[in-house]
Formats: structure tokens, C-alpha cells, sequence
């Protein structure tokens, strides 16, 4: 079993998505079981964008809790439209969201840390189906309240799932090829990396645009989990990074 997590940008329309719909069918043939995480469809403009969600009301600036359960919906509608594909794609699966996904939260609204995960309800559905999608970047305190885990927070949903579910890796599916030497965003020549150790990636993860979630990367240091960062597109290997 691995883990698959696609972002925002994976998951932005019809096209990229048939890309994810294609890796995770190839993941299964491989790898027999894949959990997906996915991310709010799209950036600030796209209608269930994170950012354009939090913005629908100025009143979220001083609720933090209605403000958590605003952004928790853009992964939740992401969640519910790549169940909906995959099943017309072909591929049975099943999206488990809220307690059912037994993540359970503490710390900060808006920067929750992940306390434990229940795995129970997660773990009998793949008796079922060889695919479960779950929401990322959120959790539930436990009294109930659903909690974001900081921006970029599906990375660490799909560490922490991966180390609680025994996962091989964690798959993350980009618009670049890999790990590069610089930002493309901001560079134009640069190359990729074929194998990161974890301290060598952590010291790529300085600048305010990172490609993985420093605190996902973090935790995969510490848990020992080899994170594979690849294109959404190709089929080009990518990036390993592990001890
Ligand atoms: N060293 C790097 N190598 C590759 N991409 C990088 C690097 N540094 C920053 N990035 C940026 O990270 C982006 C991917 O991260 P992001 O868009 O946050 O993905 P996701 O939506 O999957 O979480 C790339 O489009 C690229 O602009
Ligand atoms: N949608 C959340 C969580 C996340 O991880 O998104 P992405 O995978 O698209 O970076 C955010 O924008 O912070």
C-alpha cells in the first residue's frame, strides 16, 4: 500500500485530473492499495480554492472556527468529484471524510497539529475497495470541531496517514518533474534532483514557496517514510528522498 496526495494544482480541471485518474489506476496494479489525498481544487479565483473559500466572508477573520470549517470544504468537494470520475474512470473506491477518517487534532485552529489517527474505519474499507480518498489538510478535535493543519497542510495529512497506515511511500503529484535546483517560478535553468536525502530536501524548504509542507517533511524525517515528489504529467521519474 502507498499513499498518493494530489494538490491543487493536480487537481485544478477535467484534464489534470484524468492525469491523477491514470497514476492512481496504475498505483493500484502496482501497489494493490492506495490511499488519496487530495487538496481544494485550484488557487485564489477557482470557486473552491482554500483562498476562495476563506474570503467568501471578512467575518472569518475573527471566527477561527467557522473560518477552519469554510476551508475544510474545498478538499471535501475535491474529495466528492474525484470519487464521482474515478467511479465513471472505472475504479472503485470510496471517499471517507470527518470521523470517519479518525484523525484527530489538537493545538490552533488554522494550525492544528495531527494528535492520533484511528485507522479502524480507513483500514475495513480497503476490505471493499482498492482505493479510499480522503480529504487532507484537516482533522477533528475531540469535541468534534473540524481543525486545518496550517497551509499546505494535505502533505502532512498524507505523511501522517502513510506512517499510521504501515504505507511503502508517499506519492505527491506536481506540475514540475521533481525536486528541482531552483524554482522555475523564478528560475530558468535548473535541473532535478534523482535522490534527496531528508536533510538535504529540508534545507531546499527555506524559502516562503516550498514544494512540500516543511512540517509533512518534518515528520517524514522522523518517521522514516520515503516521499517520491514526481510530475502530474509524465511518466519521468522524479524525485526520491528518503534517509
Ligand atoms: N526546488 C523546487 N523544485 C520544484 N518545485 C519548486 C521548488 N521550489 C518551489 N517549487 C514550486 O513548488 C510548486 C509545487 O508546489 P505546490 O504548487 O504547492 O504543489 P501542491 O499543490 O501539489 O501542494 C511548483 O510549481 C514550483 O513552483
Ligand atoms: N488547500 C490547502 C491545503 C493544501 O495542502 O493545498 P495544496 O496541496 O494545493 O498545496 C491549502 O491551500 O493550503
Amino acid at each position: 500500500m502507498i499513499v498518493q496526495k494530489f494538490g491543487g494544482i493536480a487537481m485544478q480541471n477535467e484534464e489534470m485530473r484524468n492525469f491523477c485518474m491514470n497514476h492512481i489506476q496504475d498505483g493500484i496494479k502496482q501497489y494493490k492499495k492506495i490511499a488519496v489525498v487530495v487538496s481544494a481544487i485550484g488557487r485564489l479565483g477557482d470557486p473552491y480554492a482554500t483562498d476562495s473559500l476563506i474570503n467568501l466572508s471578512e467575518a472569518f477573520a475573527s471566527d477561527y472556527v467557522a473560518r477552519d470549517l469554510v476551508a475544510s470544504c474545498g478538499e471535501l468537494i475535491a474529495s466528492a468529484v474525484l470519487s464521482a470520475e474515478l467511479h465513471q474512470f472505472g475504479v472503485s473506491n470510496t471517499v471517507l471524510h470527518g470521523k470517519q477518517t479518525g484523525i484527530l487534532t489538537t493545538g490552533n485552529f488554522g494550525d492544528a497539529s495531527i494528535d492520533s489517527i484511528d485507522t479502524s474505519i480507513i483500514l475495513k474499507s480497503f476490505e471493499q475497495v482498492d482505493c479510499v480518498i480522503i480529504p487532507g489538510f484537516q482533522g477533528m478535535d475531540k469535541s468534534g470541531h473540524v481543525m486545518t493543519l496550517g497551509r499546505g497542510g494535505s502533505d502532512l495529512t498524507a505523511v501522517a496517514l502513510a506512517d499510521s497506515l504501515n504505507a511503502s511511500h508517499v506519492e505527491f503529484f506536481k506540475d514540475v518533474p521533481g525536486v528541482l535546483t531552483g524554482d522555475p517560478d523564478f528560475v530558468s535553468d535548473y535541473d532535478k534532483y534523482d535522490f534527496l536525502s531528508f536533510d538535504e530536501f529540508l534545507n531546499l524548504l527555506n524559502g516562503e514557496n516550498t514544494i512540500i509542507q516543511k512540517r509533512a517533511a518534518v515528520l517524514a524525517k522522523e518517521k522514516a517514510i520515503p516521499l517520491y515528489v514526481r510530475g502530474i504529467a509524465s511518466t519521468e521519474t522524479g524525485t526520491w528522498i528518503a534517509t
